[in-house]
Formats: C-alpha cells, sequence, structure tokens
C-alpha cells in the first residue's frame, strides 16, 4: 500500500472546520506537530481558546477525517491552545483579507432581514421565531437568529444553547451555532437569574453591535426576535434595520387583533413592509377523534392581515410537542419533521422564501 502523504493529510484536516470560526483548521493554523509513520497520525489540534466548549466534537471530526484517509491504520489527535501571540497573528490574518465585520448591513446585501414583532407577550412569538429558522434551515437557507427579546432571553434555550459564551476576534463577534444556523442573543451577555434593566442607549449600542460586528455569514434570511409590543424598545430597533420586513405573530382571538394593530403605525413610522401575520395557536387537533378545535377563537390572523393591508402568512396549531421540544431546545421542522407542527412551520418557511427570494434561489436552496 502507498504511503500516506503530508498532503493527504492536510487536505483531511482542511475539510475540518472550527464551528464557531467557520473557517478550516489548516487556514486556521491550528495544525501542529505533524507526524506519519506508515499508516499511523499523530497530530496536535490548537485551538483558539484552552477548554473551547467545542473541543470534543473538532476532534472527534478530525479523527473521522483522519481514518477516512487511505492507508490510515491509526490516529492520535492531542488537543492544544494558542498562545497569545499566535491567537493575535490569527487575528491579524481575520483582519487583512476578509472582511470581518457583518455583511447584512451592506447595501448590496442580499439577505432578506425579518423582524418578527408581536402586540403582546407571550403569543409565541419566540417560539415562532425558533421554530420559523429551523424551518428555513430544513429547507436549505442560511440562516441567523438575533434574540433582541430583552424580557425574556428564550431562543438560545430553544435551539440548545443556553449558557453559552460568544468569543470575540478583533472586536468582531463570532456567532454561537445551533443546528446549522448562527445564533446571537444579549441573553448571552448576561449572567442568568440576574435581572437587568437595560435603559435605551445601552441597549440601542448592543443591537447596533450584533448587527454590525458579529461575524455573520452571507444569510439567505436574518431573523430578529424583537421585545413584545409596539413601544420605543422594539420601535428603536426597528430603526436600525436597514431593510427589515416585519412579520406579526398574533393568537386568533379579535381581542389580539386590535392590539397587534399597533404594529402597522409602528411599521408605517419606519417606513418598513409588512410581510404578513402568522396566527400562532389556531387550532387544537384531538388526537383520539382527529377533530380541529379552535379553542382560542377564531378568525384573528386574517382580520388582522386585512386591517395591515397585507397577508395571512400561515395559521400553527396548538401543539404540546412543539413545547416540549423548545424545553429540549430541539426545533420541531429539524428533529420531528413529520409532526403536523412542524409541517405546518415548514409550508410557512416555504411560503415566507418564495415571497421574499428571487426565484432561482428558491430552486437553488431545495437542490
Ligand atoms: N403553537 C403552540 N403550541 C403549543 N405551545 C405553544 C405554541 N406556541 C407557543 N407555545 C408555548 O407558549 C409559551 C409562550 O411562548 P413564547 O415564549 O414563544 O411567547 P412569546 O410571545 O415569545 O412571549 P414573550 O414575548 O413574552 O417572550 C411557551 O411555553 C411556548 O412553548
Amino acid at each position: 500500500m502507498s504511503e500516506v502523504t503530508r498532503e493527504q493529510v492536510l487536505s483531511a484536516l482542511a475539510q475540518v472546520k472550527d464551528p464557531e470560526l467557520n473557517r478550516n483548521l489548516v487556514e486556521l493554523n491550528m495544525v501542529r506537530d505533524l507526524q506519519i509513520e506508515g499508516g499511523r497520525v499523530e497530530v496536535e489540534i490548537a485551538l483558539t481558546v484552552r477548554g473551547c466548549p467545542l473541543r470534543y466534537e473538532i476532534k472527534k471530526d478530525v479523527e473521522s477525517k483522519l481514518q477516512a484517509i487511505p492507508g490510515v491504520t491509526e490516529t492520535v489527535v492531542h488537543l492544544g491552545a494558542m498562545t497569545d501571540e499566535e491567537r493575535q497573528q490569527l487575528i491579524e490574518k481575520f483582519r487583512q483579507p476578509r472582511q470581518p465585520k457583518s455583511r447584512i448591513m451592506a447595501d448590496d446585501s442580499q439577505t432578506v432581514i425579518l423582524a418578527i414583532s408581536s402586540g403582546k407577550g407571550g403569543v409565541g412569538k419566540s417560539t415562532v421565531t425558533a421554530n420559523l429558522a429551523a424551518a428555513l434551515r430544513a429547507l436549505g437557507y442560511k440562516v441567523g437568529v438575533l434574540d433582541a427579546d430583552i424580557y425574556g432571553f428564550s431562543i438560545p434555550g430553544m435551539l440548545g444553547i443556553e449558557g453559552r459564551k460568544p468569543v470575540a476576534f478583533n472586536k468582531a463577534i463570532v456567532p454561537i451555532p445551533a443546528h446549522g444556523m448562527q445564533v446571537m442573543s444579549m441573553g448571552f451577555f448576561v449572567e442568568a437569574d440576574t435581572p437587568l434593566i437595560w435603559r435605551g442607549p445601552m441597549l440601542m449600542g448592543a443591537v447596533e453591535q450584533f448587527l454590525a460586528d458579529v461575524l455573520w455569514d452571507d444569510l439567505d434570511f436574518f431573523l430578529i426576535d424583537l421585545p413584545p409590543g409596539t413601544g420605543d424598545v422594539p420601535l428603536s430597533i426597528m430603526q436600525k434595520l436597514p431593510r427589515a420586513q416585519i412579520v406579526v405573530v398574533t393568537t386568533p382571538q379579535p381581542a389580539s387583533v386590535t392590539v397587534a394593530q399597533r404594529t402597522g403605525i409602528m411599521a408605517r413610522k419606519v417606513q418598513h413592509e409588512v410581510l404578513g401575520v402568522i396566527e400562532n395557536m389556531s387550532y387544537l387537533v384531538c388526537s383520539k377523534c382527529g377533530q380541529r378545535h379552535e379553542i382560542f377563537g377564531r378568525g384573528g390572523g386574517r382580520e388582522l392581515a386585512e386591517k395591515l393591508g397585507t397577508r395571512l402568512l400561515g395559521q400553527l396549531p396548538i401543539q404540546e410537542e412543539l413545547r416540549e421540544a423548545a424545553d429540549a431546545g430541539k426545533p420541531v421542522a429539524l428533529f420531528a419533521p413529520d409532526s403536523q407542527v412542524a409541517r405546518a412551520f415548514l409550508e410557512l418557511a416555504g411560503r415566507i422564501a418564495e415571497l421574499t427570494l428571487p426565484a432561482e434561489r428558491v430552486a437553488a436552496a431545495s437542490r
């Protein structure tokens, strides 16, 4: 059998990406002490930070890529860490050839920005944001989520990344990967159980930084979970968004319509288009008789859409599975795609993609 070569090993390692930096290990200069003896490959991977939470994931990925090289019989992978100087060099590397700052705010960006709002709290806005994002991902789109709901940062929990701490490179923040999406939450910067009063300027500073200084990829969709209601806070956030399309989440009760209608006024103030209304908790399908029960009334979503001069994008059922999946950090569209509620989300995501993206990008994602 032919000898395993250094080139083969490096090209295998170039297939492994640091999940947080989204660049390969060779490019990041993480490969150290490579030794090849016959079929035995020993290598050290220098992580950017000691105790990197993704170290075992990276190690497993390295081992499997090495083992796939023809002729490799044994692999030994050590995990090390970069020195401060090396980390600094990496920062320089990021700074020069690549533009590290987010392209989302650029005038020619192709990213569709969806600002998810609600007239009041508790209608399921965060659940809808997390699951719609996952459904868009399941359809093949590149998705980023910004959790700006300062009254309850629930997105990290719903996507299984609660308690993670983002790292910064060259003043740019690296978003946290979750099920193939990129996520940033103000909650990552707040100690758990510490009540925090977000004063206006501090909040707006954070939002601006998350829009401009996070290393978002060139995304197809960027979803923002806004704080509920139509007060100054969601209004100021919307003003920072260059070309957002507003999605209003409501429940079927006619009473919710009046409250959610204020969103239309807010949209006009910031000159954003209201893409449409999503009616959540529209109906419950009885597991015994299969009948549809509209326990929260009916027609609220359609009525609101009419009043706002927009469309009803979709109706989502009440399903316990949705809450359970959210509690477990496993969004239904990716983890239980055959469930009734996942199908409703996938349909909704498909509709939104068709309305917001050019046909060739919709076709490319489904390939
Ligand atoms: N369609 C649904 N079926 C079952 N449970 C749901 C559904 N939608 C939301 N829920 C549950 O309702 C609760 C409230 O949802 P969520 O936190 O998403 O609301 P919210 O509008 O974002 O609230 P707030 O704006 O106050 O943070 C959660 O426990 C969630 O799991």
